[in-house]
């Protein structure tokens, strides 16, 4: 390391000089900054092996989004960087998000001089920093989604997969029905992707998270002047999926009105954008999705009978993961292998205790649940926590058993921290999804799993 280049980015001065006191005796350069506006500069007049950047400057005390601005800032003037970051001890929710925005590891305040060095050898010695990067199309969520070929891993879903098979050729309109996290998302890109409309578009709405005065505009479009934010033509997601298939999510928290306007656009065939009058003709194939009970809904006259004919004419039931133990251990390895890889973590297999456990507990967000649990574990594993490359029990966090890696009062914490942040970002953005995954740094789809998460 005695002819590295590290940079330190903090606006702690005494936390700049216990660092640069210890790295100074390994590395051969080590600079220090105060104030992250400096970084361009420094980055553009320097070829650094490493960058150490503070999470939360001065202005932005707790939420780190101002270390997520600088993260990628860095990574827009050079996407190779390797950037280690400093977060204090409880922000370990913060890091993960860090290390799948881009970041290669992270340091936790008041560090340990072992671990950190440790950290920083590594930083330098990756060549290039790709491993870490996030899967092409995690970052952002492109308003037309292309199609992913994802595995559906499980001989639970044979059965479904047959019918996926059969009924995919077909025009016919499916309903996918399932909790949340059961993976119908992915049973409707397969559908899509079997379906002669493959090289179409394949767009999907989670129409339960539209407001009730973005509904119209978000699925039909709009023309300039409609309303005061419609600067221009806009066409709406029926429009874009023209060809291909149109995936409505959440389908069962449609409002009364909501459910006329698209029982009409169904039936006849023709959208009409907001502010035009004059109706356009679509041809997309259906899919919708619920986690509710859509006859039950019927019953309460919560959900249109004829609007449930127009979109089950196939029905799927995905079944919940705790009914399913078999795929538990398949789905535990699948993404075990992924994640060790895309994060290139020293991580190989579970133990028998760790599966044994995973099969008594409920799963109440399924398998996106099982798939974070096994994403963060891998990510928070280092190899003295891991005994070797075997994750065990005391490496991973079940929701209701938080007894693991990070302490259940600063979960606590940062949870409520994350859900207050949320809830005034929607209010300042009016709902738009988009507008508020944008200032908080996240994906839509991310966002999305936390408003589902805490009930927003
Ligand atoms: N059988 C499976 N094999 C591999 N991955 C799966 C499987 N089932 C679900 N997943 C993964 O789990 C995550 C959640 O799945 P998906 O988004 O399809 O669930 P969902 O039922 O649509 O959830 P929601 O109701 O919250 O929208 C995704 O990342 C998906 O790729």
């Amino acid at each position: 390391m005695q002819d590295a280049k590290l940079l330190i980015v903090d606006d702690d001065p005494d936390v700049l000089l216990a660092a640069r006191l210890l790295l100074k005796r390994h590395v051969g350069t080590v600079d220090i900054e105060k104030n992250p506006e400096k970084l361009p500069f420094l980055l553009n007049n320097n070829r650094y092996d490493a960058i150490v950047l503070d999470m939360n400057f001065q202005r932005d005390v707790s939420s780190g989004r101002e270390g997520f601005a600088w993260l990628d800032r860095i990574l827009d003037i050079d996407p190779k960087a390797r950037v280690v970051l400093f977060t204090a001890y409880g922000d370990v929710e913060m890091a993960v998000r860090a290390i799948k925005a881009g970041a290669v590891d992270f340091v936790l305040k008041p560090w340990q001089n072992d671990k950190f060095l440790d950290t920083i050898r590594a930083a330098i010695a990756k060549a290039g920093g790709s491993l870490q990067m996030p899967e092409p199309g995690t970052k952002a969520e492109g308003r037309t989604s292309s199609p992913k070929q994802t595995s559906i891993i499980g001989s639970a879903m044979r059965p479904i997969l047959e019918t996926v098979e059969r009924v995919a050729p077909t025009d016919a309109n499916v309903l996918i029905l399932g909790e949340n996290g059961t993976g119908k998302d992915l049973i409707a890109r397969a559908i899509h992707e079997h379906s002669n409309r493959s090289d179409k578009p394949f767009v999907s709405v989670d129409v339960g998270a539209l407001t009730e005065s973005l509904f119209e505009s978000e699925l039909f479009g709009h023309v300039k002047g409609a309303f005061t934010d419609a600067r221009e033509d806009r066409a709406g997601r029926f429009e874009e999926a023209n060809g291909g298939t149109i995936f409505l999510d959440e389908i069962g928290n449609l409002t009364p009105s909501q459910q006329a306007r698209l029982l009409t656009v169904l039936q006849q065939r023709q959208v009409t954008r907001v502010g035009a009058n004059k109706a356009k003709s679509v041809d997309v194939r259906l899919i919708c999705a619920t986690n509710a009970d859509l006859n039950e809904r019927v019953a309460e006259r919560a959900f249109r009978q004829d609007l449930l004919y127009r979109i089950n004419t196939i029905e799927l039931h995905l079944p919940a993961l705790r009914d399913r133990p078999t795929d538990i251990g398949p789905l535990a390895e699948y993404f075990l292998k992924k994640y060790a890889k895309q994060y290139n973590r020293p991580v190989t297999s579970l133990s028998p205790a760790l599966l044994a456990e995973m099969k008594q507990y409920r799963w109440p967000g399924n398998v996106r649940e099982l798939q974070h649990a096994i994403e963060r574990a891998v990510i928070l594993a280092r190899p003295e926590l891991t005994k070797g490359t075997t994750l065990e029990p005391g490496d991973f966090v079940f929701r209701k058993d938080a007894s693991a890696t990070t302490p259940v009062n600063e979960t606590l914490q940062l949870e409520d921290m994350e859900r207050h942040l949320i809830q005034q970002a929607m209010q300042k953005h009016r709902g738009s999804i988009t507008d508020v995954a944008k200032e908080l740094g996240l994906s839509r789809q991310a966002l999305y799993r936390r408003l589902e998460k805490f009930g927003l």
